[in-house]
């Protein structure tokens, strides 16, 4: 143990913080993290729980749509319940992790952490000492500077609403909006969605979300896009947002307009650290500019996806280099993404886009799933993937649109981060019948053999 009050100090305590908190206090450090909200950070208490949660009875919902015409009736889902249910549950994570640091031996101090020097940290007018420094403090809403931007509401608030209201207008067509979207369009709300982009959900491919955007829009949705909001009005019954050439008008607003870092009162530039709205910039051992102080998970300014396991993938990997266990610069596998919309895009390594664009490089391999499977694919005929094979025959992406992406995507990400050959496939068993069982009988013939 050195000088120090600490031996690593993590401001904040989501996934870019606590994984690595663990891991080092495991090893024997003693570490502490500072937080000024609740534990757990955005993914547990504003974020990705809450969601998936909030998710849950549409996905059912959905499957039970597939036999409406076989005389089954679609459920109906009560959101007032069902907010009342998530409420509950994931208000009690921030005690509950508040217990589970406390058990591990981490202390976590509340308040907003600042850092006055390369090894001190102010909270709220107290200082903590630290051989090393963690920067975790995460990413808000981005809130569009527009005259009426105060009428919009942001991801939190939608995820706290007891009453769906009769119409929502998204501005963004990005994940957060396309989610909540799905919802409030299955809850049989009239929905609009807006983007200053020619296209929503940019980063999975064009087909499928071509598909999913002519679903909600089969189902009432509108899109508009190259739309650029410049103001909002608020009416007697209810807002209007003005775009160039349009208005829209709703009962709520959502803004789903990207996420910003928050690098704001950390003492970041009075110690020569760069930082921006994309985050702090770090080099390939995510040290900043002042070499024992780390930056980690969605405040790091970087190209790869802000998501939680590329947060807890950074958290772990600043624990092992500051335990010396590792000297190499990161080196990120390949990083699954999926989408939460009804039913779900996934996309996972080289992008179809990419391979569409470079056919000397990609082979494409395009396989109408649902249409082959749909016995196994519980009616989801639409279901969709796509293989993406390097020349010598191994998978480097895969793309999903169904109901069940999220089961299959992690098995592709496997295929792929083992450069799995046909013969590696043959020598497993998988379950049957099962659409895993039917993306190891897709892939084998195009696979290299061994
Ligand atoms: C609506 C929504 C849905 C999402 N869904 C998914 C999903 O399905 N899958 C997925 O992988 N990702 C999802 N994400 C993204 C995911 O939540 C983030 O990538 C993840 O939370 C990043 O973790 P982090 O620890 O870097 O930041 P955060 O979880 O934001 O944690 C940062 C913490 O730092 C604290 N903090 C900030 N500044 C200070 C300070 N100065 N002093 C003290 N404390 C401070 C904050 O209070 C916060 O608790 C979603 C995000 C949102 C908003
Ligand atoms: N399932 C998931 O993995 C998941 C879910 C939710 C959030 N997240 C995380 O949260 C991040 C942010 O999500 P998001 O949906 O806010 O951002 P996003 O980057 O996915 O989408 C933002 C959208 O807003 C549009 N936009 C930007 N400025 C605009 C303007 N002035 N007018 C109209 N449209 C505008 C962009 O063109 C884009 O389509 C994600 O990138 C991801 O890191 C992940």
């Amino acid at each position: 143990m050195s000088n120090y009050d600490y031996d690593v100090l993590f401001i904040g305590s989501g996934h870019a913080c606590n994984h690595g908190a663990i891991a080092l206090k495991m090893a024997g450090k003693k570490v502490a993290m500072i937080e000024e909200d609740k534990h757990g950070g955005t993914c547990t208490n504003y974020g990705c729980d809450a969601k998936i949660l909030l998710d849950g009875p549409f996905e059912y919902q959905e499957g039970f749509a597939r036999y409406h015409d076989l005389g089954m009736p679609t459920p109906e889902i009560n959101w007032k319940n069902l907010m009342a249910y998530k409420k509950k549950l994931i208000g009690a994570f921030d005690p509950l992790l508040g217990q589970t640091f406390e058990k591990y031996g981490i202390e976590v101090i509340k308040g907003h952490g600042q850092l006055t020097d390369p090894h001190t940290v102010d909270v709220d007018g107290k200082t903590y000492s630290a051989e090393y420094i963690v920067v975790g403090t995460g990413a808000r809403d981005s809130s569009l500077p527009i005259p009426g931007a105060e009428y919009m509401h942001h991801s939190k608030d939608f995820l706290d609403l007891d009453e769906m209201p009769d119409s929502l207008l998204f501005v963004g067509a990005g994940v957060i909006s396309m989610e909540f979207a799905s919802m409030a369009l299955a809850l049989g709300k009239k929905v609009t969605v807006i983007d200053f982009a020619p296209r929503a959900l940019a980063q999975y491919p064009e087909d499928y979300v071509a598909m999913m955007v002519k679903k909600m829009e089969d189902m009432g949705a509108t899109f508009a896009f190259n739309q650029s909001v410049s103001k909002v009005e608020k009416e007697a019954d209810g807002y209007v947002a003005y775009t160039q050439d349009q208005s829209f008008k709703a009962d709520y607003i959502v803004e789903g307009t990207g996420r910003v870092a928050n690098v704001e009162n950390l003492g970041l530039e009075a110690l020569g650290i760069e930082a921006s709205r994309r985050g702090i910039v770090v080099n390939d051992h995510l040290q900043t500019a002042v070499p024992n102080i780390f930056a980690s998970g969605d405040v790091v300014d970087k190209k790869i996806p802000k998501l939680t396991p590329t947060a807890e993938f950074e958290s772990n990997y600043i624990a092992y280099s500051i335990l010396g266990l590792t000297t190499d610069p990161i080196v990120y596998p390949v990083i699954p993404n999926l989408v939460f919309t009804l039913p779900r895009i996934a996309q996972v390594g080289v992008s179809v886009d990419e391979a569409k664009a470079h056919p000397e490089l990609y082979k494409v391999h395009r396989v109408p799933f649902g249409k082959v499977n749909e016995w196994v694919n519980n009616r989801e005929t639409e279901a969709d993937y796509t293989f993406i094979l390097d020349q010598e025959g191994y998978l480097v992406g895969a793309a999903v649109y169904s109901a069940e992406a999220a089961m299959v995507l992690d098995f592709l990400t496997l295929v792929i981060n083992k450069k799995m050959t046909a013969r590696d496939l043959s020598s497993m068993i998988f379950a049957f019948p099962t659409q895993t069982y039917q993306v190891v009988f897709a892939l084998k013939p195009i696979l290299k053999r061994a």
